[in-house]
Parts: structure tokens; C-alpha cells; sequence
């Protein structure tokens, strides 16, 4: 049997005397949308963190397939076929939203922007553009595009990379209800191509209704995990949010 996609076995991060992760496990399949939702403070953030190599773990293991990738730099992470969204936007105010695509392409800048080269790049290109409803915007500089839309170019650029794995951190703070629904849509249909995807998100509504299971985190520790219609009744998830929610 082949191992998940994704694995991580008891993680531990610690920080000083602060436990962001305590003895975190859990496991993504391929084509799988997972969501991990949990308080202000929960380790949701320390949790991407940790799987894409900004954080090293204080002990534990994160395998990629089977492979164990803790300790390895961002950059060969990535390459292995992961990418992650920022809860903060990370667009450079000096691009437009298509060079942003450009230059997250595998194969690079000069690819397929050099005139006479990288006919492919150019496509892929067009591709996200369309897919991501970012056409009619292409030529724009991405940061003055409303919020929605600059998530969206986050997105598009996270996809263009072609992981397996795609990371999403909290993908529609900022967007309004039509935005949210048309987004999960896109989710969707990257699962359906067979794309797996990790999402942090505190709209409820919209983890609920688009993710194939749940990991609710509390202060560090995984306090519940399964199917959303489960995990919404789960004693100690509603004690947590209750506790925080005031
Ligand atoms: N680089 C760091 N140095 C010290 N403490 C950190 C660091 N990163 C995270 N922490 C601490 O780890 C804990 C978990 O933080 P984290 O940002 O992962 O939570 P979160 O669930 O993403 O919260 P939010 O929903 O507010 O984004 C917090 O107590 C935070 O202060």
C-alpha cells in the first residue's frame, strides 16, 4: 500500500517554554481536502510552518510520501511538490498578477517570458488565468486589486508550481460570501484533478461545507478529527471555541 501524502508523527515544536505543537499526528491522502481549524494561538499557523521547513521541529517526523522532509530547507520542500498560501498577502507591489505567474513557474522567469521561449510556460499561464477567473486583470500591478481578488492570485501562483499539496492559509479572509462560494468551487476542482489540499480557515460555513475531514487544534494538541458533521458536535471542539469565542 502506498504511504499518505502527507504524514506527520509527533510533532513536537516548542518555543521557549511555549508548546505550539505537542505530539501532532495526522495524515493527508492524495486528492483529499483536509481542514484544520482551532482558536487564536491553536499552532495552525506553526503547523504549515513546520510541514513547508520555515520551522524545524524540536522532535518528531513530517514525511512527503513516505519521505521524511523535517529539516530540509523551504526551497527543496517545495520542489518535492508542496506550495502554501500566506494568512498575510505576499504580492510584490511591482508585478502584475500575470508575472506573478510567470516567474512561480517550475521552470522559471526566463521561461516564459523571454521572447521565442517556453511556449508551455505561456500556456500554463493562460490556463491559470482563465481558471482562476484572473483574465480580465492580467496586466494589472496585483497588489491594487481588491483583497478577494489578490487571494486569489496568491492561489493561482500557489497551483501554477503544480504541487501535489497545496497549503492554504485562511484562502478567503477578506472575501465576501460570492467569493467564498466560488473559491470552494475552485478547491473542489483541484481535488477532482487530483490535487490535495490543507486549508487553515475560521470561516466555519465555509471549512464545513467544502472539507472531507477536520483537525481541530487546541492550544497545540489535536483535540478532534474527522468528518465535519462529526467534528461540529464534538464535545471538546464546541468547549474550545466556546471558551475563546467570547
Ligand atoms: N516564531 C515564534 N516564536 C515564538 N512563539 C511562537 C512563534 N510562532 C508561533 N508562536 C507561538 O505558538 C503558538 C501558536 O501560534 P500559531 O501562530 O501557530 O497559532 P494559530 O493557530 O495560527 O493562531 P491564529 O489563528 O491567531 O493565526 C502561539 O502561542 C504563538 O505565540
Amino acid at each position: 500500500m502506498s504511504p499518505p501524502l502527507l504524514e506527520l508523527r509527533d510533532a513536537t515544536m516548542r518555543f521557549g517554554g511555549v508548546t505550539a505543537l505537542g505530539d501532532v499526528s495526522l495524515s493527508l491522502a492524495a486528492g483529499e481536502i483536509l481542514g484544520v481549524i482551532g482558536p487564536n494561538g491553536a499552532g495552525k499557523t506553526t503547523l504549515f510552518n513546520v510541514i513547508t521547513g520555515a520551522y524545524r521541529l524540536t522532535s518528531g517526523a513530517v514525511l512527503f510520501e513516505g519521505r521524511p522532509i523535517q529539516g530540509l530547507p523551504p526551497h527543496r520542500i517545495a520542489r518535492l511538490g508542496l506550495a502554501r498560501t500566506f494568512q498575510n498577502i505576499r504580492l510584490f507591489p511591482s508585478m502584475t498578477v500575470a508575472e506573478h505567474l510567470h516567474v512561480a513557474q517550475p521552470s522559471g522567469f526566463a521561461a516564459s517570458l523571454l521572447p521565442g521561449g517556453g511556449d508551455a510556460g505561456r500556456a500554463r499561464v493562460a490556463a491559470a488565468l482563465e481558471r482562476f477567473g484572473l483574465g480580465p486583470c492580467r496586466d494589472r500591478l496585483a497588489t491594487t486589486l481588491p483583497y478577494g481578488v489578490q487571494r486569489r492570485v496568491e492561489i493561482a501562483r500557489a497551483w501554477i508550481a503544480q504541487p501535489r499539496l497545496l497549503l492554504l492559509d485562511e484562502p478567503v479572509a477578506g472575501m465576501n460570501p460570492e467569493e467564498a462560494a466560488a473559491l470552494a468551487g475552485l478547491i473542489r476542482s483541484l481535488r477532482a484533478d487530483g490535487m490535495a489540499v490543507l486549508l487553515i480557515e475560521h470561516d466555519m460555513p465555509f471549512v464545513m461545507g467544502l472539507c472531507d475531514r477536520l483537525q481541530v487544534l487546541d492550544f497545540g494538541t489535536l483535540i478532534a478529527s474527522g468528518p465535519p458533521e462529526r467534528v461540529r458536535q464534538d464535545p471538546r471542539v464546541l468547549d474550545a471555541y466556546l471558551g475563546t469565542a467570547a
